[in-house]
C-alpha cells in the first residue's frame, strides 16, 4: 500500500489519547481548503462541522469530500469518516462545543475579521481560533478577537490531503499552552509542522510569490510562453507543477487576493506590483480549475 494511502487508511477512533485536548474542529468555509482540512481532520479521527453559506455550497463539499476518499480508502473507512462530519450554515451555533476554530474562508482582512468578532462571543471561552490564511498576516486578524492568547495561524497546503507540511504560525499574543497544542494538532493530523513567526508569507510563500510574480512578468515581457515555462520549471527544476498549472491549482482569485493585498501594504516593493494579464483573467472569470479555465482549459 502506497504511503499517501497508509496514512488515510489507519484506524483512529476520535476517543483516542493522542488528540491532547483538541477532539472537536470547526472548520469555516467549505471550499478547496476548507474541504481538505475537513477531510483530513475527519481522517485522523475529530469530529468536525464544516460552515460555509449555503447549504448548496456545504452538500457540493461533502460530495468533493466523499470522492477524494473514494481514491485511497475503502467502504468501511469511509463511512466512518463521512459519520465524524457534519455541516451547518450557522457559524455560532457551530462553535458552541468546539475546541479548535479553522477559518478558511476568502481572502479577504475585513470579511475574517467580522467572522472572528462574532465567534469569539459565541465560543466557548477555551477554544483556540486559527486562520488558514496565505498572506494576510495573522495578528491583523486576531485583533478582532478578545482572546489573543489562543489564536494562531495554521497554514495548510494545497491539496490538504496529500502536502505533507504545516505551518503553525504564532502572533506575539499567542501562549506557548496555545502553540503547543496547535503543534500537537498538526502531528494529529499526521502533518509535519514548521515554527512560523508572524511575517509576511510565513516561510512558503515568503519565497513561492516572488517566484511565481516573476514567471507572469516573464510572459508579459513576451519572453516565453506559459505552456514552456511550466516544462522548464517541471523537467529542469523537478517541481512537480510548473507555476501557471499551481495559479490554475490555487485559483486565480486567490492568488489576485493575495497579490493585490500585498501591494497595498507594500506599495513601494516591485515584486509585489499587480499582473495585468493576472487581472484579465480574473476578469473574464477565468479563476483556474474551479472554474474549468484560467491559464490553461481544463479537459473534460
Ligand atoms: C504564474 C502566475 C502567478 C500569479 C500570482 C501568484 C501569487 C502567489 C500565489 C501563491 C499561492 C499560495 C497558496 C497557498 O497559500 C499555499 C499553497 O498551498 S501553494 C500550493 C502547494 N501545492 C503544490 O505545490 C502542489 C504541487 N503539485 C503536486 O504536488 C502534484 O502535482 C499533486 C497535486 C500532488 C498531484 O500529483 P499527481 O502525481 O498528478 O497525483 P495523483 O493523482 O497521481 O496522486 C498522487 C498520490 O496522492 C494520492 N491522492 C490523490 N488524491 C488524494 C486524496 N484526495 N486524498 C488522499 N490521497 C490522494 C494518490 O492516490 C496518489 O497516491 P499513490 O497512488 O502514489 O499512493
Ligand atoms: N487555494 C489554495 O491553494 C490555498 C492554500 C492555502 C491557503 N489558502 C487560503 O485558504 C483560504 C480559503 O481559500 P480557498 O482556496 O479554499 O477558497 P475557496 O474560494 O475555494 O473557498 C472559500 C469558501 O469560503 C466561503 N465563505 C466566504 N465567506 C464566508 C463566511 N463569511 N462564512 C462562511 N463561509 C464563507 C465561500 O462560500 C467558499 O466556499 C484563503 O484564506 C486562502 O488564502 C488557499
Amino acid at each position: 500500500m502506497a504511503q499517501a494511502t497508509r496514512v488515510f487508511c489507519r484506524n483512529f477512533s476520535s476517543s483516542s489519547s493522542r488528540f491532547g485536548n483538541i477532539k472537536h474542529v470547526t472548520v469555516i468555509g467549505a471550499g478547496l481548503m476548507g474541504a481538505g482540512i475537513a477531510q483530513v481532520a475527519a481522517s485522523t479521527g475529530h469530529q468536525v462541522v464544516i460552515v460555509d453559506q449555503t447549504d448548496d455550497i456545504l452538500s457540493k463539499s461533502k460530495a468533493t469530500i466523499e470522492k477524494s476518499l473514494q481514491r485511497v480508502a475503502g467502504e468501511t473507512f469511509i463511512a466512518e469518516v463521512m459519520g465524524r462530519l457534519t455541516i451547518k450554515t450557522d457559524a455560532a451555533a457551530a462553535v458552541k462545543n468546539t475546541d479548535l476554530v479553522i477559518e478558511a474562508i476568502v481572502e479577504n482582512l475585513e470579511v475574517k475579521k467580522k467572522l472572528f468578532s462574532s465567534l469569539d462571543k459565541a465560543a466557548p471561552k477555551h477554544t483556540i481560533f486559527t486562520s488558514n490564511t496565505s498572506s494576510i498576516p495573522i495578528k491583523d486578524i486576531a485583533v478582532a478577537t478578545q482572546r489573543q492568547d489562543r489564536f494562531g495561524g495554521l497554514h495548510f497546503f494545497n491539496p490538504v490531503p496529500i502536502m505533507k507540511l504545516l505551518e503553525v504560525i504564532r502572533i506575539p499574543a499567542t501562549s506557548d499552552e496555545t502553540f503547543d497544542k496547535l503543534l500537537g494538532f498538526g502531528k494529529a493530523m499526521d502533518k509535519s509542522t514548521v515554527n512560523c513567526k508572524d511575517t509576511p508569507g510565513f516561510i512558503v510563500n515568503r519565497l513561492l510569490v516572488p517566484y511565481m510574480m516573476e514567471a507572469i512578468r516573464m510572459v508579459e515581457r513576451g519572453e516565453a510562453s506559459p505552456q514552456d515555462v511550466d516544462t522548464a520549471m517541471k523537467l529542469g527544476a523537478g517541481y512537480p507543477m510548473g507555476p501557471f498549472e499551481l495559479t490554475d491549482y490555487v485559483g486565480l482569485d486567490t492568488c489576485k487576493f493575495i497579490i493585490d493585498g500585498w501591494h497595498k501594504k507594500y506599495p513601494d516593493n516591485p515584486l509585489f506590483m499587480p499582473s495585468p494579464l493576472l487581472d484579465k483573467l480574473v476578469s473574464e472569470g477565468k479563476l483556474g480549475n474551479k472554474t474549468g479555465e484560467g491559464f490553461y482549459k481544463q479537459k473534460k
